[in-house]
């Protein structure tokens, strides 16, 4: 019995991607951060919830050290992936969000052509041996952002003139183009109509067979139907970290569930 136990739970573990301890960041004097301690899985889809303001955001950009842009933001504690501590000062943070992809809220292609877009990083990154490798990643990069079919005929079009929903899905392409190993999600269908999130959402399902996902979402029915784990923060503070399921129907503090009840946020 207990054998058996064992090996149903096996099944459903993955492996940690990334590992934080004692995460602490603040702006100045404000503590948006505040000892935050997390296992994020390999090949599964975190969501960070909770009410404005509570430091979403803020984790999620001291996973690829995007707080490093910002000149008032600092960040303490240690966070690893794949064992590695990002924050080593031998880590080229250029070299780090290429490997730690990520989408933002608004849409926000470069003013190239679709191909352009796409076969940025791949260039800088020195990923291609010459154009009909680049073509190639291109070509994979779209697919797997499910957008090939909409735009194969029109690679030289500006990014910039597709819809919106399309806009995302090829900033989707361009982070994956770079060949991640974790993608970040900021909020990335709250500028999308229903059809177009959707499309996201589906696509988000299948990264994770690849990636690791962490998504920031204000929506819990989105949380709820993408992640396999949820991360609820309030104030700073990561409150409660759990199996979606559990985070939404049993949550343990009375917070949570205050959240998920639209009591609080
Ligand atoms: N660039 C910045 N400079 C100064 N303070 C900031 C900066 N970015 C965020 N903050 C502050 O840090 C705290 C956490 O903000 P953050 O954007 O991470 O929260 P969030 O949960 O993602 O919010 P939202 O859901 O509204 O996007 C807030 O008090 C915010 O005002």
């Amino acid at each position: 019995m207990n054998d058996m136990r064992l090996i149903e739970r096996d099944s459903t573990m993955k492996d940690t991607k990334i590992s934080a301890r004692g995460v602490q960041v603040w702006y100045g004097d404000t503590h948006a951060i505040k000892d935050v301690s997390v296992e994020i899985a390999d090949k599964t889809v975190t969501a960070f919830i909770g009410p404005s303001g509570c430091g979403k955001s803020t984790f999620l950009r001291c996973l690829n050290r995007m707080n490093d842009t910002i000149d008032v933001a600092r960040v303490e504690g240690d966070i690893r992936i794949d064992g590695e501590d990002i924050y080593d000062r031998k880590v080229d943070p250029v070299q780090l969000r290429a490997k730690v992809g990520m989408v933002f809220q608004k849409p926000n292609p470069f003013p190239k052509s679709i191909y352009d877009n796409v076969a940025y990083g791949p260039k800088i990154h020195g990923l291609a041996k010459d154009r009909a490798d680049l073509d190639g990643i291109v070509e994979r990069a779209l697919r797997r952002a499910a957008l090939w079919e909409e735009v194969k005929d029109r690679l030289s079009a500006a990014g910039t003139g597709l819809s919106g929903g399309q806009q995302q899905r090829l900033c989707i392409a361009r982070a994956v183009a770079t060949e991640p190993e974790v993608l970040l999600m900021d909020e990335p269908c709250s500028a999308l109509d229903p059809i177009a999130t959707g499309q996201v959402e589906e696509l988000i399902d299948e990264l994770k067979e690849n990636y690791s996902v962490v998504i920031v979402t204000h929506s819990m029915q989105q949380a709820a139907r993408v992640s396999q784990k949820t991360a609820f923060f309030h104030l700073g503070d990561l409150v409660e970290y759990g199996e979606t399921g559990q985070i939404f129907t049993n949550p343990q503090d009375r917070r949570t569930e205050s959240y998920i009840t639209g009591r609080i946020g």
